[in-house]
């Protein structure tokens, strides 16, 4: 019998960001283990047309939940929608809820957050600082609270090179820069960020480790635990393998890259490529949630949710598997053939993108005017580069994490629990995740069905066959246009033409001979 699953029968938890990606996974991987949990709360606001209870319908309705239906069938009953909108003050929260809210609550995942990378500011500190310290408040009120766990990112501290599994101080105190962004305007606190932010890569990173310092700060008497995954990729092997639902991270280069948009990165081939499945890291918070609550450590902990000092891959490993995926099972309709070239050189990159990226998007774009139609290829390419550029400070280095406490943990658990809510990132085989990986981005993003594969491949040859004559007419264009002006290229061009011809002639005698 699983301690943890046990653990979890019963209880009342409550989940911020169960909307999103990992908040998903995890609500699945509690219902599926644990069907006899009391409830669980889900803090969530209308988006894009959509209630609270069309959202909560589509996700349970959506392939993720398929073995949850089968295993918990009233698993409706159990999730309880609350309104709430966690960048205002109260989180708008209606009496009656908070009421239910504060006296039922034996658990809380805090996963909600924006992890936009060029977030504003205020909005940032809004949601990933003033919403902790508002929701550990909250937390403080209820009594019969066991566990608050909060999702960090193993990046709060990207500014260093070796970090620990522990809290690192910020310069500005948080509390300071929440009073201040209550009285200064806007254009004043756009300016003063980058003064702010110091040595951290982006507003996201900076506000989560200020995040982490309003943990400790309030932490009062709960009993805490922060959780800092790297890089959250699709699943590994639960519910199954392969499943993704944004373009964050990865998600979007790999989808680039697999439609022939993206061809070259500005990035480091040996750098760890820290990716931890989406599913390990699931599996770790339910163990620190069952952890802190059970054992109640004095003070609060930090784990490590990342794979690059137990089981490292680089990210040429990663791009090379990533190709060879696209080999065969390749995206429908590609813009070009997938090709890629990992550079950390400035001046190469600058290159790669002026001849394999926007040229052939200006190209294209005036193929779009000549037929008549609008051309949409420079914007789209100025998109796909933005978002690459945006990434690049994390490809293009490498970053040492202690797991001290994730590997306590696991030593702690039960040989069932260990199986059962498996984190140990040594088993992972990377060639076959990342296989499923770029399966699953075509299946369940991308929405492309695997019947359209031989079509796709012969797309992919018509492309090759197009690139060659592309290439061919171009190389004669060139050098036509140059014989024509230069003696030195007319004479260069006769001797190579007269030294094929000689080649030609002795093999044909040679031959001759032979018979
Ligand atoms: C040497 C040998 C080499 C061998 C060959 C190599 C072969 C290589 C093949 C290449 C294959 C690629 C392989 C993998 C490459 C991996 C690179 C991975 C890098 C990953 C680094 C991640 C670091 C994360 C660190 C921190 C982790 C966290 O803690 S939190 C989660 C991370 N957060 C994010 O990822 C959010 C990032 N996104 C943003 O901040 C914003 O979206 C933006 C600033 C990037 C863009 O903002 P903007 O306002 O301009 O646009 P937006 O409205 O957001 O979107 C516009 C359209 O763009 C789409 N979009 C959004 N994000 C992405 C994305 N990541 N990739 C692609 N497209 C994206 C979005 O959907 C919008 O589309 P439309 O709706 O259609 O307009
Ligand atoms: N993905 C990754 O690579 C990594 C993620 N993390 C951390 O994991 C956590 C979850 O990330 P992930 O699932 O990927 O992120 P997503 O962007 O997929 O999900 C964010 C969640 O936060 C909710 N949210 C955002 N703003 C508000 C708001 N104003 N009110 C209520 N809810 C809001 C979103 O709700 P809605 O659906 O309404 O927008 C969504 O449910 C974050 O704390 C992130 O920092 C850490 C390391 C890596």
């Amino acid at each position: 019998m699983s301690m943890i699953a046990a653990f979890y029968g019963g209880k009342s938890i409550l989940i911020t960001g169960a909307t999103g990606f990992l908040g998903k996974v995890l609500m699945e991987k509690l219902f599926r283990t644990s069907p006899d949990l009391k409830v669980i709360y889900i803090l969530v606001r209308p988006k894009a047309g959509q209630t609270l209870q069309q959202r909560v319908f589509q996700i349970l309705n959506s392939k993720l939940f398929e073995k949850v239906k089968e295993v918990c069938p009233n698993v409706h009953e159990k999730i309880r929608a609350i309104y709430a909108d966690l960048s205002q003050n109260d989180f708008g929260i209606s009496k009656e809820d908070m009421q239910e809210l504060l006296s039922c609550t034996n658990v809380i995942f805090h996963c909600a957050a924006t992890v936009r990378f060029d977030d504003t500011l205020r909005h940032a500190v809004q949601l990933n600082v003033t919403a902790t310290r508002q929701l550990l408040l909250m937390a403080s009120q209820m009594p019969k609270l066991e566990a608050f766990i909060h999702i960090s990112t193993a990046y709060s501290n990207c500014n260093l090179k070796h970090i620990d599994e522990v809290i690192y101080p910020c310069p500005v105190e948080p509390k300071k820069i929440i009073d201040s962004l209550e009285w200064l305007d806007d254009a004043i606190i756009e300016e003063i960020a980058p003064k702010l932010i110091r040595d951290w890569p982006n507003i996201y990173t900076y506000t989560k480790a200020l995040g982490e310092m309003v943990v400790q700060q309030e932490s009062r008497n709960l009993n805490i635990a922060i959780i800092r995954p790297s890089i959250v990729g699709a699943t590994w092997q639960e519910p199954f393998p392969g499943w993704v639902d944004n373009v964050n991270g990865p998600n979007g280069l790999i989808i680039a890259a697999g439609k022939g948009f993206l061809r070259a990165l500005k990035a480091t081939p040996k750098a760890v490529a820290d990716l931890i499945p989406v599913d390990t890291v699931v599996n770790l918070m339910l163990a620190v949630g069952w952890y802190t609550a059970v054992h109640r450590p004095k003070s609060t902990l930090v784990y490590h949710s990342t794979s690059g000092n137990l089981n490292p891959c680089n990210w040429h490993k990663m791009g090379v598997q990533v190709l060879a995926t696209f080999e065969k099972i390749p995206f429908e309709r590609a813009f070009r053939r997938p090709y890629a070239n990992f550079t950390s050189n400035n001046f190469t990159s600058q290159y790669w993108n002026a001849v394999s990226h926007r040229a052939p998007a200006i190209i294209y774009d005036c193929y779009l005017r000549l037929t008549g139609r609008k051309p949409r290829m420079t914007k789209l390419m100025n998109q796909i580069l933005r978002t690459a550029s945006m990434l690049e400070y994390f490809i293009n280095r490498s970053w040492e994490w202690s797991t001290y406490n994730t590997e306590m943990l696991m030593s702690e658990l039960s040989p069932e629990d260990q199986r059962v809510f498996n984190f140990d990132v040594r088993q992972l085989n990377w060639l076959e995740y990342i296989e499923n990986y770029v399966l699953g981005v075509k299946k369940y993003l991308l929405k492309e069905d695997m019947a359209g594969i031989p079509e796709a491949k012969q797309h992919l040859k018509r492309l090759r066959n197009i690139h060659y004559l592309f290439n061919t007419a171009l190389f004669l264009i060139v050098w036509r246009l140059l014989i024509a002006r230069s003696q030195m290229a007319r004479n260069v061009w006769f001797f190579i033409v007269s030294f094929c011809y000689k080649f030609l002639s002795y093999f044909r005698a040679s031959s001759t001979l032979k018979v």
